[in-house]
């Protein structure tokens, strides 16, 4: 059935004559419409209930029957009537009952209900005066308006005559004006009758939507062109290209460290011409060292590199960075299930989406396999599972490390969510035993990252012990024996929460690697506390996720942009959220952080509507001042066609304090933001990138050595954060909330003390 079929029924409702028809429409577009979430003009796909339920009503009892019904829909109506519950027909029984009881306190002008509502208008629009009312039924209609223009339901019904939220106050307020002025005397009474609420909403609403369909036709053209072009439905359309190939998808389903990777880039070496997307720069750059030293020349693509390796018919690169243009034999799109994060969805989304690749291999455990047979049975893909387990058990050690450091073992990856935890711990580890420890975590650039990870994988040095965040849950390679939760809880930008199921489960498994010394993978808590939530992950199936991310291109937001003119960049990108049409399988990435990089660009002139977009997307931390600072300069000098320089001091040595380490890692992510946007915009107008370049593989060795010999209290970037208190023996963790917020009681069973416990991860 074609969009818009909710106006068409209001269009019904207002141009054909009984009380009953009438009534039922507007019960029956009532419901499609308030099965939408609050605030959203998702205007309702027609709801086959709604024919259900009209023809169910014919059958079953004739006093409803529609002679003169429209055709099309009388007939859409009888395919889709034969399974509607009763019970909606007793509830619509109902509601049709309680019309007639508002009929009968009409005090003898019902009829005036049953009356076409477009002759109303008319009549209205056409009487030259008000006719005279009681002081008394002038302040009841006040009243009865003034609900009106309150009515949430009237608000959302003038949706379907594209008067937008925003604007109906205004139409209600204009349409009371017109009311009083023209007030026939039989209506009035009837309304008065009425009294304000529900039934008089009902009964004026039609006469408003003609009322408003001809006073206001700019309004609804102008409204209903940028809900047009905030439609980001069907997404599976918008690459008709890849659409029309009968592609082959592979799905290499499984838990971690089952070999799914390394079974797809099989098949990608042995391709002709073949594509990995990653999700991490680092994980790229392994995948084309990997793949270059096995004789298949392979170029790399991410966002601030690109290395063309002449000859080459392979690429690996980012997510981010997936060319939709060009065919391929062969595509990788590695950790399918991030097509459902509230950030990068969209990104995964699109790859899968648009590729146009003969065979495409998706690796990721199971979480999105009904979206993508979903996806697949859409858009007529070809779907092969391959299902893995895990190479190595992964076990659940029950001792747990006692609440104390001193228990850490060669081979141990202490886990901790976040930069000043990983370095008290790693100061503690130092400190009370022999073991020396390597840091990952997400501020570090993908070079140290890899610097670390070598460090702590090779057997013949005194770092045995890898302390690292979240980030070391996807992508590296890792001689772990045992990962060690600190806690089990993390910041998310807003508050404290425990940390996901299915990320608990993605960082446990990197403990005992296919090809590591150790036989078993081992995970466990710093303390007895945490244990329980740990086994509780672990023993979770995979999340059935139900909806993966979308994020609009640059042409669907200019496009938009030209429906609201006069706005700022970080309105219209506001009002493209509020407006934008999705399907049920999709979300809007979120995109806070886009915003306020938008906020901040808008005291430069100069910018194009596409600069701003691209600026947005250029990778800075937002909540570092300094490197926002930088983004800043650079987008002023773009804006007045300057070449962009980088102007920045190059450190002489690795860092002797923490603030100095903190410098670092900052100076290398503004490098790398002048190399991304020297990617994404003219490259003449960042004449620097060699500079850029050697400098950010300067500062990735101090990094290095700078943690080689951190041992350092750690500092926060933002001081406020409270630290925890020190003990006298060293160092005491935050006490964990993940106890404070769980009630353990279902769990506590699951596990007895000492016991060693098997679960797939
Ligand atoms: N058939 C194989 N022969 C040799 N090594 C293998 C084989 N399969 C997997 N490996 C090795 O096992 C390790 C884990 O494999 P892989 O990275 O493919 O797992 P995965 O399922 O993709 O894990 P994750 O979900 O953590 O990415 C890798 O070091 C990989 O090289
Ligand atoms: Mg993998």
């Amino acid at each position: 059935m074609a969009r818009g079929t909710a106006s068409h029924l209001l269009r019904i409702y207002s141009s054909k004559h009984g009380l009953f028809r009438a009534r039922v429409l507007s019960f029956q577009s009532n419901r499609c419409f308030n099965s939408n979430p609050p605030n959203s003009p998702n205007f309702p796909s027609p709801d086959p209930s709604t024919y259900q339920v009209i023809n169910k009503l014919i059958t079953h009892n004739p006093k409803y029957s529609l002679p003169n019904f429209d055709n099309q829909l009388y007939s859409t109506l009888v395919e889709n009537g034969n399974n509607f519950p009763n019970s909606a027909i007793v509830e619509l029984d109902q509601n049709v009952e309680k019309i007639v009881l508002d009929e009968e306190k009409t005090g003898g002008c019902e009829h005036i209900g049953a009356r076409d509502p477009v002759e109303i208008y008319r009549k209205f629009r056409d009487a030259s005066r008000s006719e005279k009312q009681t002081r008394g039924d002038w302040d009841m209609l006040t009243e009865i308006f003034s609900s009106f223009s309150k009515s949430g339901w009237a608000s959302n019904q003038a949706l379907a005559v594209y008067i937008g939220a925003s604007f109906f106050p205004t139409a209600a307020h204009k349409f009371r004006n017109f009311f009083f002025k023209k007030c026939q005397a039989d209506v009035a009474k009837y309304l008065v009758g009425l009294g304000p609420g529900d039934a008089a909403d009902r009964f004026l609403f039609p006469i408003f939507a003609e009322f408003c369909l001809e006073e206001f036709p700019d309004e609804i053209k102008r409204f209903r062109g940028m809900i047009d072009s905030a439609d980001l439905t069907k997404p599976h359309t918008w690459f008709p290209f890849a659409r029309a190939m009968k592609r082959k998808i592979i799905y290499h389903c499984g838990p971690t460290n089952s070999g799914k990777t390394y079974n797809a880039l099989q098949c990608f070496m042995e391709a002709k011409k073949g594509i990995y997307c990653s999700p991490l720069r680092l994980l790229a750059m392994e995948v084309f060292d990997k793949v270059n030293a096995l004789g298949v020349y392979c170029s790399l693509h991410t966002g601030q590199e690109k290395k063309h390796v002449p000859f080459s018919h392979h690429v690996a690169c980012t997510v981010e960075m997936v060319s939709i243009d060009d065919m391929f034999d062969v595509a990788v799109i590695d950790e399918i299930q991030m097509m459902s994060d509230r950030h990068r969805g969209y990104a995964w989304t699109r790859a899968l989406l648009g590729l146009k690749a003969d065979e495409i291999h998706l690796c990721g455990d199971p979480s999105v396999l009904n979206v993508v047979r979903k996806i697949c049975s859409e858009n007529g893909d070809e779907l092969y599972e391959n299902r893995y387990e895990r190479f190595k058990p992964l076990v659940v050690e029950a001792k747990t490390l006692l609440g104390d450091l001193r228990n850490v073992r060669s081979g141990d990856c202490v886990v901790a969510f976040s930069r000043r935890e990983i370095f008290e711990v790693k100061l503690a580890i130092e400190k009370h035993t022999n073991h020396r420890c390597c840091v990952i975590y997400g501020a570090l650039p993908p070079e140290t990252r890899r610097q670390q990870a070598t460090l702590f994988n090779d057997q013949d040095n005194e770092f045995d012990v890898l302390v690292a965040s979240d980030a070391v849950g996807m992508g590296l390679n890792l001689n772990i024996r045992r990962v060690v939760f600190y806690n089990l809880s993390k910041y998310n930008g807003d508050k404290i929460v425990p940390v996901p199921a299915s990320q608990v489960k993605q960082i446990a498994g990197r403990a005992g690697r296919r090809g590591s010394v150790y036989p078993d993978g081992l995970a466990t808590t710093l303390h007895l506390d945490d244990l329980d939530y740990l086994i509780e992950c672990l023993k979770k199936p995979f999340d059935d996720v139900q909806k993966i991310g979308l994020f609009p291109f640059f042409e669907q937001i200019e496009l938009f942009a030209g429906q609201i003119p006069n706005v700022t960049f970080p309105q219209l990108l506001e009002k493209f959220g509020e407006n934008c049409r999705l399907d049920g399988s999709y979300f809007l990435c979120q995109h806070e952080h886009i915003k306020k990089v938008a906020n901040m660009l808008e005291k430069v002139q100069g910018l194009s509507l596409e600069d701003r977009f691209n600026f947005c997307f250029a990778p800075v931390n937002i909540r570092d001042p300094k490197a926002m600072y930088h983004l800043l300069k650079f987008a002023s000098s773009y804006a007045q066609n300057l070449p962009v320089s980088i102007a920045m001091g190059m450190p002489k040595c690795s860092a002797r304090s923490d603030s100095e380490l903190l410098d670092l890692e900052t100076k290398h992510q503004v490098l790398s933001m002048y190399l991304w946007l020297s990617y994404h915009f003219k490259e003449e107008t960042f004449p620097y990138v060699k500079k850029a370049e050697a400098m950010a593989t300067d500062i990735a060795d101090l990094l290095g050595q700078s943690l080689a010999k951190a041992c350092w209290k750690p500092e926060s970037r933002q001081q406020a954060k409270s630290k925890p208190q020190e003990k006298k023996d060293g160092y005491e963790r935050p006490r964990s909330i993940i106890k404070l917020c769980e009630k353990k009681s279902h769990v506590k069973s699951a596990l007895p003390a000492g016991h060693l416990e098997k679960v797939a991860a």
